[in-house]
């Protein structure tokens, strides 16, 4: 199979991990005898240095002409100070309004080596398996206006949740379908005592619930959710919300597998070319040192495999791979615990590359005999 891969490593560990996510699609393609061709291009903090915006004409052209687009992380301090329509972080959302990818599946589920890492006892966080559906084009990130402005001589501030009911509607349509393939139950968080765009939000949930008799519906306020994930995380199969809802409670529920380093995601088109990122930023704090931790970019590839290119198969074993190098006791340092002796990016991906490379050889052996 030949694909074009759009690589977008962007800023601080963005660049580290997505270097290991291509390594590993690389030894993929070596297995399995599939053709990947990676096209580099420059986006956020170091779009801006080079071309003055976060998101050039140039690289959303190859993103549009790609299979899919594999992403680093993108910001930083160095561009803290930049005026709000040329922030890193706005190239970003340029990128995904552009691409449409309105469904940002965010899986949670514990590696059983891992079942210790969480700061939650192990018996609570032991088989949590859900997935957050967050709205990801539209919401509080896209609203307008968001700006600052003088109101009766005062300095005033407005942001502005904004969405459609059609855009409710395919987002929450999503999370039922995705409900089907699993335990059947959809979480909708809300915060509709206060918000009127979330008393629609509920009411459109129930009417595409009339669709799914076979799925359960329950709504919950985001405040009351974001203390579930913590008391009690096994409750959750699909869980669909608002873009910046979606966003604080993806990071929370990061910690359930022991690290933001290990959350992988999936922003979903159903025009074009979906993208690939992990749901961590591009942390400044251990930026160029080899700290981080490449999974959740290496997971994201996994989910790029079996969503664009329907290689199920490969997808797993990336999966099964970080399972192992995780079961041999390798840890990067936001994984560490007493015992644990922590290894660096590159090795990191070094291990799950080799555990590619072994499964394929025995997958190989195997064909041979039957
Ligand atoms: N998708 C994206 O490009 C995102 C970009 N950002 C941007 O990233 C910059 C830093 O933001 P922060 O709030 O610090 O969030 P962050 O997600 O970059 O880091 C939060 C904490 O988690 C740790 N961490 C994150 N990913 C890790 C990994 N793979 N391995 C080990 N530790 C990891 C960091 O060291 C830090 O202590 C900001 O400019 C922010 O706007 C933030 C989130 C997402
Ligand atoms: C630019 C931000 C919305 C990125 C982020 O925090 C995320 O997508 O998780
Ligand atoms: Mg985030």
């Amino acid at each position: 199979m030949k694909k074009v891969i759009a690589v977008l490593p962007g800023d601080g560990i963005g660049k580290e991990v997505t270097q290991g996510a291509v390594e590993v699609l690389k030894a993929v393609a070596n297995c399995f005898n599939h053709q990947f061709e990676f096209v580099y291009s420059s986006m956020g903090g170091e779009a801006i240095d080079q071309y003055g915006v976060p998101l050039p004409a140039e690289t959303l052209t190859i993103c549009k002409d790609s299979d899919a687009v594999l992403m680093g992380a993108v910001g930083g301090p160095k561009w803290d100070h930049v005026p709000p329509s040329v922030r890193p972080e706005k190239g970003l959302l340029q990128l995904r309004k552009a691409l449409d990818v309105y469904a940002n599946l965010r899986p949670i589920s514990v590696h059983a080596p891992l079942a210790d890492a969480s700061p939650l006892k192990k018996e609570y966080v032991t088989d949590v398996d859900f997935v957050i559906v967050r709205e990801l084009t539209g919401g509080l990130y896209f609203g307008t206006p968001s700006e600052r402005r003088e109101e009766n001589g005062e300095q005033t501030v407005v942001d502005t949740l904004h969405y459609t009911r059609a855009e409710m509607k395919r987002i929450i349509k999503t999370a039922f379908d995705i409900a089907l393939l699993r335990r059947k139950k959809v979480t909708s968080v809300d915060k509709a005592n206060v918000l009127e765009s979330s008393r629609v939000w509920r009411e459109v949930a129930e009417e595409v619930a009339k669709e799914y008799p076979e799925v359960e519906l329950e709504h919950m306020l985001v405040d009351a959710a974001a203390m579930e994930l913590i008391r009690c995380p096994k409750r959750f199969d699909v869980m669909v919300t608002e873009n910046m809802f979606g966003d604080i409670l993806s990071d929370e529920a990061s910690m359930i597998t022991g690290s933001l380093g290990m959350l992988p995601s999936a922003s979903l088109s159903v025009k074009g070319p979906s993208l690939y990122e992990p749901a961590h930023g591009s942390a400044p704090d251990i930026a160029g040192q080899g700290k981080a931790n490449p999974i959740a970019a290496i997971l994201s590839a996994a989910m790029l495999l079996r969503h664009s290119f329907g290689l199920k198969e490969e997808a797993a074993v990336i999966e099964k791979a970080v399972e192992q190098a995780l079961g041999a006791g390798y840890r990067t340092a936001d994984l560490y615990a007493e015992g644990q002796s922590v290894i660096s990016t590159s090795k990191m991906t070094q291990e799950i590359v080799d555990a590619i490379i072994d499964d394929s050889a025995i997958s190989n052996i195997m064909t041979a005999y039957i």
